[in-house]
């Protein structure tokens, strides 16, 4: 395990493939040269058109769209920028904001060379994504992540898209950016809560993948509450590592291997989605989520319940939630059952057997998944 003096300011991680591979450059204090990035990866750059949330307008997209204005194309001319800025928060991965989005790109002239540029959370990454999915059948996008949860998991893999009102996620594309660009400064100004909230999908890469992670995390967690910015850049790329490999042995899940990045989501999506979007933020979800899919897998005799008291003290170190009071199963139930690992009508969970391990099981009787949520409560 690395020690401070060995985690590299500026490294890169691979997602392998194909004609469809791109790097996740991960640094700090770099943003400064993320256009000459940019423009690197993309070979030629004409038009840009940066889609970003409203509280890192000024902050953070304001620096990328100046430096890209100021780039010129192959041809000497100046590089074409038009700039959106998004309402802050989850209602905003909505089909009204997808519109807004194309009407827009139609407005400024977007053709089949232009390049989305996304600058912010999970929020914008989805759904900025699935625009550039989805404009003109597909254009090119980078994704820019301002927010820890973006940083170590939302920009990479190339799931996109928006949520229906009572099924997260819905409707969505997969597409690739063609990189991801991480400078950790930029959270400088990401509120509390959401740093936590991405901590809980670091905490999942540990249980599902990663044994030796999930014991630094243990002993580390307290550094990553400090933002200790070693730590973080750790953190981030040894989640960024994970989820390469896993998208690169399987882009679509189809596999099944892709559906292990989904520990605890089937809970999460359904009590982010009762909650009522944005009331419970999608890592708080996520970590309430690994607790209700730990306590399934003890009922089932899959793990020891040693594996729930390990996950239970390094979320609480991470000083995320374990429990759920509001837990409605019967609300629940229904969204969960849309979740998109249904296989012929049959809820499948993921679940873990032991730390660094996952499998994904289906056929589960109703009864231990309500015992599994009430345990939560
Ligand atoms: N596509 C995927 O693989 C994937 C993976 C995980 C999560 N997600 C999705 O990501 C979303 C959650 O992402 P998130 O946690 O980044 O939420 P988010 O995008 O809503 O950002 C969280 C909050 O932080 C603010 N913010 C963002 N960056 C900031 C900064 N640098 N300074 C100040 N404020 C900042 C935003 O305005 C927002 O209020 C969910 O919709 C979830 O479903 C997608
Ligand atoms: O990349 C993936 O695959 C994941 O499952 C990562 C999750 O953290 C993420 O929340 C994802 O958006 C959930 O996907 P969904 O297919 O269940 O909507
Ligand atoms: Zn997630």
């Amino acid at each position: 395990m690395l020690s401070g003096s060995q985690i590299p300011k500026r490294q890169t991680v691979e997602v392998s493939l194909g004609d469809r591979s791109y790097p996740i450059e991960i640094g700090t204090d770099w943003i400064e040269q993320f256009c000459d990035t940019i423009a690197g990866v993309l070979g030629d750059l004409s038009h840009a058109l940066v889609i970003t949330d409203a509280a890192v307008e000024t902050p953070w997209a304001m620096k990328v769209a100046t430096g890209l204005a100021k780039m010129n194309t192959t041809g000497g001319d100046s590089v074409r920028v038009n700039l959106l800025a998004v309402p802050s928060g989850e209602t905003s991965k909505s089909l009204t904001q997808l519109d807004t989005l194309w009407q827009w790109m139609l407005e400024s002239s977007t053709d089949r060379r232009s390049v989305v540029i996304a600058v912010g959370g999970g929020v914008i990454g989805d759904l900025a994504g699935f625009a550039a999915a989805s404009f003109t059948r597909g254009i090119r996008f980078v994704q820019i992540p301002t927010t820890l949860l973006a940083m170590v998991d939302s920009s990479v893999g190339g799931k996109t898209g928006i949520n229906l009102p009572t099924a997260k996620n819905m409707v969505g594309a997969f597409w690739q950016p063609a990189a991801v660009l991480i400078d950790t400064t930029v959270m400088s100004t990401l509120p509390d809560r959401s740093y936590i909230s991405g901590l809980a999908e670091v905490v999942k890469y540990g249980v599902i993948d990663d044994a030796p992670f999930f014991e630094w995390l243990e002993l580390n967690a307290s550094k990553l509450i400090e933002r200790d910015d070693e730590a973080v850049r750790y953190a981030i790329a040894q989640s960024c590592r994970s989820k390469a490999n896993v998208v690169g042995e399987d882009e679509r899940e189809t596999s099944g291997r892709r559906a292990i990045l989904n520990y605890g989501h089937t809970f999460a999506h359904a009590i982010e989605a009762t909650a009522g979007y944005g009331e419970v933020l999608h890592g708080e979800a996520v970590a309430i989520g690994m607790q209700m899919a730990a306590n399934l897998s003890i009922e089932l005799k899959l793990c020891d319940p040693d594996l729930l008291q390990r996950q239970t003290a390094l979320l609480k170190a991470c000083q995320l939630p374990t429990t759920y009071a509001a837990a409605d199963v019967n609300a629940m139930l229904p969204v969960m059952k849309r979740d998109k690992k249904v296989s012929h009508g049959n809820l499948r969970f993921v679940l873990p057997e032991r730390i660094g391990s996952v499998m994904l099981l289906g056929e589960i009787e109703g009864s231990g998944v309500i015992h599994a949520i009430e345990a939560c409560r």
